[in-house]
């Protein structure tokens, strides 16, 4: 089965529709105000609008408090939740919605509690620990800390890009991948050849 990719980050109809074209199989909209990728409520309907069927739009929120992930739900049609920060279990399987959660990853992270404790997420996602960024850090971490028998699907992040993407799928055998800033040409703006590249380094990877 082909590796999926998550496009996050999208804060234009434009880049929205690049990588819908690129081939990307869900898009992010981030909700985290400190972020130079969040959008509005507004912003965020009018690309979700815009996504054709078969597309996923993934809401990404950090310690939002219940009414925040509430108010968008009823603007914007999410098909899935992404908890980026501190979320327990509890909170996150509140919503009508399936969720997946996010694990800033390092030396000593208990990956195996994480998906047992998350056991109905439909997917982990694996990021780079950072002390003062809750994600979006651009930066690769150690692939050799994920143990191969995790129970929920694996969704790969932090520091991806078309050069070494197709190696991290051949190391890690990951459900899916999710990239960010190595499709940008700025913060927020994404490159439409930066995300066909992105897949096609996909694409080359051999699993
Ligand atoms: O993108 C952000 O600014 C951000 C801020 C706070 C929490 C999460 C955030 N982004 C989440 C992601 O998009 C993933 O972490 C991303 O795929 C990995 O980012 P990158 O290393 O830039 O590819």
């Amino acid at each position: 089965m082909r590796t999926r990719v998550k496009i996050c980050g999208i804060t234009r109809v434009e880049d929205a529709l690049a990588a819908v074209a690129a081939g990307a199989d869900a898009i992010g909209l981030v909700f985290y105000a400190p972020s130079p990728r969040c959008v509005s409520v507004e912003r965020a309907a009018e690309i979700a609008a815009a996504i054709p069927a078969f597309v996923s739009v993934v809401g990404l929120f950090v310690d939002a408090s219940r009414d925040q992930v509430e108010q968008v739900l009823q603007a914007v049609p999410l098909d899935l939740l992404q908890f980026h920060g501190e979320e327990p279990p509890d909170y996150c399987r509140q919503f009508a919605r399936p969720y997946i959660k996010a694990v800033a990853v390092r030396e000593g992270t208990n990956l195996l509690q994480y998906a047992a404790d998350y056991h109905d997420a439909r997917g982990l996602l694996l990021d780079t620990y950072h002390a003062a960024m809750p994600g979006g850090t651009g930066q690769v971490f150690d692939w050799g800390l994920i143990p191969a028998d995790l129970a929920r699907p694996v969704i790969l992040a932090g520091g991806l890009q078309a050069d070494n993407v197709a190696q991290a799928i051949a190391q890690v055998r990951p459900y899916a991948v999710d990239v960010s800033g190595g499709v940008e040409q700025s913060k927020g703006i994404k490159d439409a050849a930066r995300m066909a590249a992105f897949m096609r380094g996909v694409g080359n990877a051999s699993v």
